[in-house]
């Protein structure tokens, strides 16, 4: 990756791991009353020139706003800890989705991963996979199922926009180009 840059809600263990790495790191949005006003087209701007090609967003629990949507058309996803459209949307974060899957009476979970719009969870699905539900499950013990396949899952999908290996159907739904067979798409 030739450049990289952290956007982080509030100053945490992950934005000093990124400073020791030397990654720069923006806090945003900024907490009300901080120094200096930081916009969402200043982020923009700052995303420009750190050279950022691609948005990740992993637990990042705001809005990202239209001016960071429309500079990144098609360059942020996000990955959510339920098979989408189910148990997504706004209140939909971290352990409420496990407790609301549980408490369903699913018999399946498991991360997706899909393109940033406007809304919470309402873009392209571009990635999933599957893990049982079972029956004694506690929400921490399906979280800890889902994330173990949220961690293979983002990496295989970082490399296929890396490596410009997904396409667009017709219809607008994202696949990815297998690495082994050109001629899979999933
Ligand atoms: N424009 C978009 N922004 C974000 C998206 C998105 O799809 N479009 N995904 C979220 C991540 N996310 C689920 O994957 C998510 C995060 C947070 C919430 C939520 O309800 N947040 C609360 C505030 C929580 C807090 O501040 O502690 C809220 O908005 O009331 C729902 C879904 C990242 N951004
Ligand atoms: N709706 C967004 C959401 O729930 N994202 C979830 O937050 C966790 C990462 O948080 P962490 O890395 O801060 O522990 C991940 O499980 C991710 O799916």
């Amino acid at each position: 990756m030739d450049s990289a840059c952290l956007i982080m809600l509030s100053d945490c263990g992950g934005a000093e791991f990124a400073r020791d790495k030397g990654i720069p790191v923006i806090l945003f949005p900024r907490r009300k009353g901080a120094q200096e006003v930081f916009s969402a087209e200043d982020l923009v701007i700052a995303l420009r020139s750190y050279r950022v090609d691609f948005i990740l967003l992993a637990g990042y629990l705001k809005l990202i706003p239209v001016e960071l949507i429309k500079a990144y058309r098609k360059a942020i996803v996000n990955i959510h800890p339920s098979l989408l459209p189910a148990f997504g949307g706004k209140g939909y974060y971290g352990m409420k989705v496990h407790k609301a899957v549980i408490a369903s009476g699913a018999r399946y979970s498991g991360p997706t991963i899909h393109y940033v719009d406007e809304e919470y969870d309402t873009g392209r699905i571009l990635a999933q996979r599957v893990v049982p539900v079972l029956a004694k499950d506690t929400a921490e013990e399906l979280a800890a199922r889902v994330l173990d396949e949220e961690h293979k899952l983002y990496v295989a999908v970082c490399a296929a926009l890396c490596e410009e290996r997904i396409s667009w159907r017709e219809d607008g739904v994202p696949l990815i180009q297998s690495k082994q067979d050109p001629n899979d798409y999933r």
